[in-house]
């Protein structure tokens, strides 16, 4: 099945198209591909919202599917023009075991590779993540850096060492001979952390507020930045690089990029208070309410129950040393190559994403009722 653009742009995969990003990109792309005929959404749970979509000018077919069965996804993107890669797993609490997180994201990545290769699909978009770069074992602070700030990237968490590795396929494979001769063109998207509408951890910290009488208790020092970036943002850099790629290949091929946008820079709690301040929460404290070595104390015993707990039930809380090294080191992107190479400016204002955000939370607050 070959592509044929003079019939408006063709078949685009959208792999881990129902996740939290995933949903973000599938609908960007409807809105804004004009071109798009063909959309192909490739997950291992389908969401009930997809069939709304059925119905539009775009033929959008759901393909429920998993990136670790090669099979699978070859037959999912043969005969596509391009694949935007966001399926993965998102696990810094320890609910998954680190094999099925290298399982997912490294193999399914390298399998994503192999059936561009082998099925002529000529363009990858690939979603990585800030943590490819950091924040390191060593917790040294990344303030405003860029695609070439020198920085020590070791890991030793499953979940950012994954994506490393499968960052460095894709990025590898770039050149690579697909089916019919013509090379493929592979580039990565590092975002900072995601916010925004369908946000599973804002959730979390809002119900959590909720049970704490409308309080939240400051953890870490207001001082320490953490990038953050909108979903909506994201989704649009995605979708802006699948079209560009195809007509800057010698630029952007095998290029990383981080994914930002004018969220400003602030802690992560202070960050989340943007949107949970106007639904009615507060964040008790100027300064931690607790030393330091308490959280880290209680972030260890945490490690300790997760496991003497496994055999009976998944005990997976938000504190673990790999969360509040995240919360605690500071890591912020200044950078404007995504604007440089292929004119990427964020579609959505801060005040715009903002708003957006606060309206989510409070229909959230709205059907918890
Ligand atoms: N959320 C963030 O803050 C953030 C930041 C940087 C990078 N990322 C990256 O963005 C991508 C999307 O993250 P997200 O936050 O939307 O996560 P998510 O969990 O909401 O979405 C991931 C999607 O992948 C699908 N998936 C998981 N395993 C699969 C498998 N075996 N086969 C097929 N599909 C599978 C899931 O069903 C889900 O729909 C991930 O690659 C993640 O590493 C996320
Ligand atoms: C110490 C506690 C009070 C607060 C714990 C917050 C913690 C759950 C948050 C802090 C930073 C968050 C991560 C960060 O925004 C970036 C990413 C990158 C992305 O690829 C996956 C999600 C992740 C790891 C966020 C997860 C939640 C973290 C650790």
């Amino acid at each position: 099945m070959a592509s044929d653009s003079r019939f408006g742009r063709p078949g685009t995969v959208a792999a881990g198209g129902c996740g939290f990003l995933g949903e973000h990109v599938v609908r960007m792309l409807l809105q804004q591909e004009p071109q798009l005929r063909e959309l192909r959404i490739f997950d291992l749970h389908l969401g009930p919202w997809l069939e709304e979509l059925k119905t539009g000018p775009v033929q959008v077919t759901a393909i429920q599917g998993d990136v670790t069965q090669a099979h699978e996804v070859a037959a999912a993107v043969a005969g596509a023009h391009v694949v935007i890669h966001t399926a993965g797993l998102v696990d810094v609490f320890g609910k998954t075991s680190p094999e099925t997180i290298h399982e997912v994201n490294v193999q399914g990545t390298r399998n994503v590779i192999e059936a561009c290769v082998q099925t002529g699909t000529r363009f990858l978009v690939y979603t990585s993540s800030m943590e490819v770069v950091g924040p390191n074992v060593k917790g040294q602070p990344f303030y405003r850096g860029n695609e070439n700030t020198p920085y020590e990237a070791v890991h030793r968490h499953p979940y950012p060492c994954s994506k490393a590795l499968a960052e460095q396929l894709v990025l590898e494979a770039n050149g690579r001979k697909v089916l019919g001769g013509l090379p493929l063109v592979t580039c990565a998207l590092r975002p900072t952390g995601i916010y925004g509408e369908g946000h599973q951890i804002m959730r979390d910290f809002y119900h959590q507020g909720l049970r704490l009488g409308g309080r939240l208790f400051r953890a870490i020092p207001a001082s320490v930045e953490h990038g953050r970036v909108y979903v909506g943002n994201v989704a649009w850099m995605h979708v802006l690089v699948a079209r560009e790629l195809e007509h800057r290949a010698a630029l952007m091929g095998g290029q990383v990029y981080f994914c930002y946008d004018n969220s400003p820079y602030k802690s992560y709690e202070d960050f989340n208070m943007e949107f949970l301040g106007p639904c009615g929460l507060r964040l008790v404290g100027t300064h931690p309410l607790l030393p330091y070595w308490l959280l880290v104390f209680l972030a260890a015993l945490n490690v300790l129950l997760q496991w003497l707990l496994r055999p009976l039930l998944l005990y997976a809380p938000l504190l673990n040393p790999y969360t509040l090294a995240m919360a605690n080191t500071t890591f912020t992107v200044s950078t404007d190559k995504a604007r440089r190479h292929f004119g990427y400016e964020p579609l959505f204002s801060w005040e715009e994403s903002r708003t957006r955000t606060i309206r989510w939370v409070q229909a959230v607050e709205g059907s918890a009722q």
